[in-house]
Order: structure tokens, then C-alpha cells, then sequence
């Protein structure tokens, strides 16, 4: 690695942006910038607060640049960062795309700058690949447990695993990928804060990770139930989780990727039933966020489908969360109706 610190763009500080900020800082390897939206004015002015399981408790917590918006490296006359790890939900059914988000940074022709996706679900490197054929994207699978309970105030109740590989893109060498992927498993994990490792399996991870996000996601967003509940309710398992997850482990195993026998009851039993988890899509039907039904659940189920795998309770979910997305849409007018007929004409 060369001597001089890697300059570092990180593009959401959400409940994960943060704490990915905070580990590629404490290695000491890289200068970080980062994006925030909703949370820019208290970070910028106060810093984070964060209570990490992995870093303790830190005050005012800032990273070396705040940003309220992508810088325009062209029109400011900026070098190009050595990486762009994006960590904002990822919905492509709400504009903006991710490839427009990350435009001003990132030249179509960029040849120098790494994508890294720190993001949960299938298929998400494709768009970028098209908007982007010259520029490394790397995959981000975080088995993290992090929340942003408040704007600027990180709870990170469960430690940062991060599996790091590179998605193939065909235009470009597969030993410079994988290289670049090693470089940064060295940035992030440098401070020794986090257990942060190269894989070359990227599909696998992603796939493994989907028979939990696929079906615990939108179950308990759907319900209302977080993760405990969910196992004490009454047909909550047998109904409806397993047969969701079983329909992932088919689904993956037509598209290759052979899962572990036993990965349905792992994924079943991963979080304690007492810590009561509520998995990311719940967190954001809860604030009225957008949730990221499509890439957590749409594309499992369209590439299932498409290998003919019967995935019926996959469909039903799917359906049901779209209904609570188009929700949303309204209640954030992003959608119209026609307005309400009067009872008494
Ligand atoms: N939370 C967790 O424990 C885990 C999450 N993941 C995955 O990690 C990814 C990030 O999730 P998480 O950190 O929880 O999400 P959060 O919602 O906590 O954070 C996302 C951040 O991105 C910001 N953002 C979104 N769009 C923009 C934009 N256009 N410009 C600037 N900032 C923007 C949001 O700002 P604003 O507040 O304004 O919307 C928010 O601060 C997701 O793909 C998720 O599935 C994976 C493992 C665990
Ligand atoms: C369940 C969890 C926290 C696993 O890391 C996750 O990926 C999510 O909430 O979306």
C-alpha cells in the first residue's frame, strides 16, 4: 500500500455509514469525507454520539470532512477519491437512482476510483456497471446490527462483520478487482475495531444473507413483529419465515450458489429471541422511510422465478410490500389520487 492516506468519500451516514466512517478513520489509512442528508446540521455541529459494542461510547465524534451533498469533482476541480463506499438504502423504485447519486463524484469514464457497496441485496452493482463499465465496484456484505435512533445518534448493539469481495465486471482484470477489494479490507479493518475479511465468494455471501433479509425484512415490517416476536407468535415460524427462507435456499441453489443444509434454522435462531430486533425494512416502515423491498426481495424472487423455482410465499411478500412502499409514496407525495368523491353529491 502506498504511504500517503487513501482519501475516502463514504455517501450516507446512516446507522452503518457511521460506523464504517468511524473504523476507515481509527486505522489511521484514510482521510474520510462524508455525505449526510437529515443528520448534516447536528453532526456538522455537534459530531456524532455514538454507543458502539465494537468502539464504546464517543462523544461528539466527527469525521475528518462533512458534507451536506456529493461533491461535483469536475466542476470543483477535485481529484478523484481512491474510494466511494455508499452506504444509503438502496431503493431503485425512488428517484434519485444511486448512479445519479453518485455522478458528481464518479465520471462515467472513471477508471481510478473504487465503488465500494456497503448495501443488503441482489443485483445491486448492474446499474452501475452499465453507468460506470471502467470503475471497480466492490460488494459490502455487513452483518452488522446498528441503528440511528435519533439524527447523529449511532446505538451499534451487535459487532461490525464485514465480507468484502468484487462483483466481476467483465471490462475490467480480475486479479486488479480483487486486489482493490484486499486493499480495503486493509483501510477498514486496520484499527482492529472490526472483523473485516476478503471474500472471493461474493454471490454466496449475498444469497446467504437474502435468506435472512428476504423473509425476516418484510415479515416483520409487514407484521409489526420484530425478530423475537416473530418466533414467539403463533404460526410465525412454520407459516411463514421458513417457508420464505426455504424458497431463497431453492432459488439460490438454481442459480449455483449451494447453501449450508442448515442455514434455514441459523438464520431462524442468528439474533437472541430476547434482544428483540427490529430488522432494517421494520426500523424504516416505523420512521415512514422507503423500504428496500425491491433488491431484498424483488430480485430473489424475479431470478427465482425466471429459474423456475415455485416461490408463492416470496410473491405474496413481495406483493404486500409494494402495497406498503406505494404508501409511503403518497404519504410523501411522490404518488396522486384522484381526491376523495363527497358522500352527498
Ligand atoms: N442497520 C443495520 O443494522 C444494517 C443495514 N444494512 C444495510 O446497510 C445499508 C445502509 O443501511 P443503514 O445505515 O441502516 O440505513 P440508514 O437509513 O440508517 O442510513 C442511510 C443514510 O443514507 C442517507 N442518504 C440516503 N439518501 C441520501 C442522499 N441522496 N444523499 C445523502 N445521504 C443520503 C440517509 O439520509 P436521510 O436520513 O436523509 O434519509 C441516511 O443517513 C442498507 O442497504 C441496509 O440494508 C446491512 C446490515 C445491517
Ligand atoms: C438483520 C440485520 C441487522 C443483519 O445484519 C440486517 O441486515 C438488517 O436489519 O437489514
Amino acid at each position: 500500500m502506498a504511504d500517503s492516506k487513501k482519501n475516502v468519500l463514504v455517501i450516507g451516514g446512516g446507522a452503518v455509514g457511521a460506523i464504517a466512517a468511524l473504523n476507515l478513520e481509527v486505522g489511521g489509512l484514510a482521510t474520510v469525507s462524508v455525505v449526510l442528508r437529515s443528520n448534516f446540521k447536528p453532526v456538522n455541529e455537534s459530531g456524532y454520539s455514538i454507543e458502539s459494542c465494537d468502539h464504546g461510547i464517543l462523544k461528539n465524534w466527527k469525521p475528518s470532512h462533512v458534507l451536506p451533498q456529493v461533491p461535483d469533482i469536475t466542476n470543483q476541480s477535485l481529484p478523484p477519491y481512491d474510494y466511494i463506499v455508499l452506504v444509503t438504502k438502496n431503493c431503485p423504485d425512488v428517484p434519485p437512482s444511486i448512479s445519479s447519486l453518485v455522478g458528481p463524484a464518479l465520471p462515467a469514464t472513471n477508471t481510478h476510483t473504487t465503488l465500494v457497496l456497503i448495501q443488503n441485496g441482489l443485483n445491486i452493482e448492474k446499474p452501475f456497471i452499465e453507468s460506470h463499465p471502467h470503475t471497480t465496484v466492490l460488494s459490502g456484505v455487513s452483518l452488522i446490527g446498528s441503528a440511528e435512533t435519533a439524527p447523529g445518534v449511532i446505538v451499534q448493539d451487535d459487532r461490525d462483520r464485514l465480507l468484502v469481495g468484487a462483483f466481476r465486471n467483465p471490462n475490467i482484470d480480475v486479479a486488479l478487482e480483487q486486489n482493490k477489494a484486499k486493499e480495503f479490507v486493509q483501510l477498514y479493518g486496520k484499527g482492529g475495531k472490526t472483523d473485516c475479511v476478503y471474500s472471493e465468494t461474493v454471490l454466496h455471501d449475498r444469497w446467504r444473507k437474502l435468506v435472512y433479509n428476504a423473509c425476516l425484512n418484510p415479515i416483520c415490517a409487514i407484521t409489526g413483529l420484530d425478530t423475537g416476536r416473530i418466533r414467539l407468535a403463533d404460526g410465525g415460524i412454520e407459516g411463514l419465515v421458513r417457508p420464505a427462507m426455504q424458497e431463497i435456499v431453492q432459488a439460490a441453489k438454481a442459480k449455483g450458489v449451494e447453501l449450508a443444509e442448515n442455514v434455514v434454522d441459523f438464520m431462524i435462531e442468528v439474533d437472541p429471541l430476547d434482544i428483540y430486533l427490529s430488522p432494517s425494512m421494520l426500523a424504516d416502515v416505523r420512521k415512514g422511510n422507503y423500504i428496500e423491498f425491491e433488491n431484498l426481495l424483488g430480485e430473489p424472487l424475479r431470478e427465482g422465478k425466471a429459474a423456475g423455482v415455485p416461490m408463492p410465499t416470496l410473491e405474496v411478500l413481495y406483493q404486500l410490500a409494494k402495497a406498503i412502499q406505494w404508501r409511503t409514496k403518497e404519504a410523501q407525495g411522490l404518488v396522486q389520487i384522484p381526491p376523495k368523491r363527497n358522500a352527498v353529491a
